[in-house]
Formats: structure tokens, sequence, C-alpha cells
């Protein structure tokens, strides 16, 4: 029988205790994207519930690991990748968001202007934990003047309200849902 994606995350993803701080059991994915199998089947069931409709015209990845399922799911739906990346990296014109995560203090930047303003973007990432890197990350798109669409990741993490926080803005797919 076809191992569904759900299946798929559920059996290659690592946990790591106490990175990359103590008291953090953390979710690796990466063997879900180096099986050949697994990462594009992944990538169709996260954009299925949002290929309805109107459907997205982009997908913006988180950095680092939301990249390469936008790659996937940007590949497999004929649109356009927006690269959202931790403070720094980005040359130019730049929007800047500060937010909090389960393990410390980040920023994300967009750079604005790379797509028509109006763009249904869907927004994906491997993990929502406490939802502040998707919820930062949906503040730059509106600031660029595109519209959310939808939120899509691995796994979320029980007990954090990422999805709590998210579903009021936008709605939320996960694959799987594990204690955190
Ligand atoms: O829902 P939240 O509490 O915001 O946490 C989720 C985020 O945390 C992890 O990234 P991290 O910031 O560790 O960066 P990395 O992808 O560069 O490892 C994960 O990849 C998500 O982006
Ligand atoms: N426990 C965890 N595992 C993987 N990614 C995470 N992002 C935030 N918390 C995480």
């Amino acid at each position: 029988m076809t191992e569904t994606a759900a299946a798929l995350v559920e059996r290659l993803t690592a946990i790591v205790p106490d990175f990359p701080k103590p008291g953090i059991l953390f979710r690796d994915v990466t063997p879900v994207f180096s099986d050949p199998v697994a990462f594009g089947r992944v990538c169709e069931a996260l954009a299925a519930p949002f290929a309805v409709g109107a459907g997205f015209q982009a997908v913006a990845g988180i950095e680092a690991r939301g990249f390469a399922l936008a790659g996937g799911i940007a590949a497999q739906h004929q649109v356009g990748v927006l690269t959202v990346r931790k403070a720094g990296k980005l040359p130019g014109e730049v929007l800047s968001e500060q937010y909090a995560l389960e393990y410390g203090e980040a920023e994300l930047e967009l750079r604005p202007g790379q797509l028509p303003q109006g763009t249904r973007v869907l927004v994906v990432d491997d993990v929502l934990a406490t939802g502040g890197t998707a919820a930062a990350t949906t503040t730059l798109l509106e600031r660029a003047g595109y519209e959310a669409i939808g939120f899509a990741s691995l796994l979320e993490l029980d007990g954090l309200s990422g999805r709590e926080r998210l579903e009021p803005r936008l709605p939320v797919t996960t694959l799987g849902r594990v204690p955190a």
C-alpha cells in the first residue's frame, strides 16, 4: 500500500534531545527531504488544501528548512518562490520583523517589490511551534502588499499554541502533530 505523506513524516523524522538547547526535543525533518519518494509526496500534500479555488500564485519559504519545501511545491505548481530570510542576509531594501522563538529571539526579512501587489502567497516551513516565525512571515508578506492565503508545515508541536495564534489570520495545514 502507498505510504501517506503523514506516515512518511512520522517514520522519517528524527527526534534529537537537547538540541539546540538543553530541554528542547528537536524534530529533525531533513530525512524527509533526502528521501526521493517522501519529498515529492509531502510537497504535494502540503499544497493540496490550498490549490483549490483561487489557489496560490507564489510560495514563501522560511529559512532554512522552509526553502526546500517551498522549492518543491513551487516546481510542482509552476509558481515562484519568495525567500524569507534571517536578518542580515538580503541585499538592498528589506522589510524586517522581530519575533520570539521556542528557544530564543530572532528577526526575519523580506525584499519587497519582487511580485505584483495582491499576489496570493502560500507560506511553508518544516515545523510550527509557537507560531512566532509564521506570524512574523505573514506580517512581512502583508507589509509587502501580498495576500498570505495559508500556512503549511510538516509538523506542529502540541502545547505551544502555534495553530491558535495563526488561525485567526490564515488557514493552517500540517501533516502531523507531536508533543513539544
Ligand atoms: O513556531 P516557532 O516557535 O516560531 O518555531 C518554528 C521555527 O523554528 C525553527 O526554525 P529556527 O528558527 O530554529 O531556524 P532554522 O530553520 O534556521 O534552524 C523551524 O524551522 C521554524 O522555522
Ligand atoms: N522542537 C523543535 N523541533 C524542530 N524545530 C523547531 N522549531 C521550534 N521548535 C522546534
